[in-house]
């Protein structure tokens, strides 16, 4: 799914304004896996809710493959992943999953199984468990499978792996891959951490401090598995870091 943004503005009121997003221009390319980085309160959760079509924003527009926010989602084409998993605690995993499958059953391209979503997240012997009983990995993996199953061109992913440790975090982020891969949605990953970003994501976008504007675009044309040791990488990591730095001197 495509995504144009164009002259984005957002502003709270909280009651004195608050802006949030400050004249954002930004097209994103079906299939393309962009991240989205910038130092805290900078607006990148407010731009991830303005595109689900969960806020209105205060001028611009958003449009995905040319439908409003509101149109992509009673399509139900826009998928979102937090930190929380937000999942059914009355419902085992699998019921989870198949809920998930009965609200999209109109689709028509909609194929895969309960089961094929949990293969391919490693949670085919948790089928019958309950949510609560398992660990922050686990629940993540589920709603990942969940993602999958949506079967949606957009995936908004609004830093879901934060509250995991570093080694349950680099696992699904690698499953996260493998499993964008084949279908290619278009994914806007939001994330503070600019290694992450540049281990995942073809395009990494950096956001200045609050109000946030695009200060800089960086393409990321590194081959899967991206190694952090080569020349390339901590060329990318500096450049990536020096964008960062300099916006936040230039806002303070
Ligand atoms: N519902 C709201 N009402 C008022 N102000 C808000 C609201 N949501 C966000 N803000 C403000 O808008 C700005 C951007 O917030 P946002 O959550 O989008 O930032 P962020 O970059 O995602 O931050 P973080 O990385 O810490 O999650 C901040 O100044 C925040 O305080």
């Amino acid at each position: 799914m495509k995504v144009e943004i164009a002259a984005l503005n957002h502003t709270f009121f909280t009651p004195q304004p608050r802006p949030a997003l400050l004249n954002l221009d930004l097209h994103i390319p079906s299939g393309q896996f962009a991240a989205i980085i910038g130092p805290s309160g900078c607006g990148k959760s407010t731009l991830l809710r303005l595109i689900a079509g969960l806020l209105q924003p205060t001028s611009g527009s958003i449009l995905l493959d040319g439908k409003t926010p509101a149109e992509a989602n009673a399509a139900r084409q826009v998928a979102w992943l937090a930190q929380s998993p937000a999942l059914l605690p009355w419902l085992t995993v699998e019921g989870n999953i198949a809920l998930a499958r009965k609200l999209l059953a109109t689709r028509l391209n909609h194929q895969m199984s309960v089961q094929q979503a949990l293969q391919r997240v490693g949670l085919e012997n948790a089928a019958r468990a309950y949510p609560f009983t398992l660990s922050g990995g686990m629940q993540q993996r589920l709603a990942l499978a969940r993602l999958l199953i949506q079967n949606a061109g957009l995936w908004l992913m609004d830093e879901p792996f934060a509250a995991l440790d570093e080694i349950t975090r680099e696992q699904l982020a690698a499953m996260l891959l493998d499993l964008w891969q084949p279908a290619q949605p278009t994914v806007l990953w939001v994330t503070h951490n600019i290694y992450e970003a540049l281990r995942l994501a073809e395009r990494v976008i950096v956001l200045s401090p609050a109000p946030g504007q695009m200060v800089a675009d960086f393409s990321v044309a590194l081959p899967h598995p991206r190694r952090e040791d080569t020349p390339a990488f901590q060329n990318l990591l500096y450049e990536v870091r020096t964008a960062l730095n300099q916006a936040v001197e230039a806002a303070a």
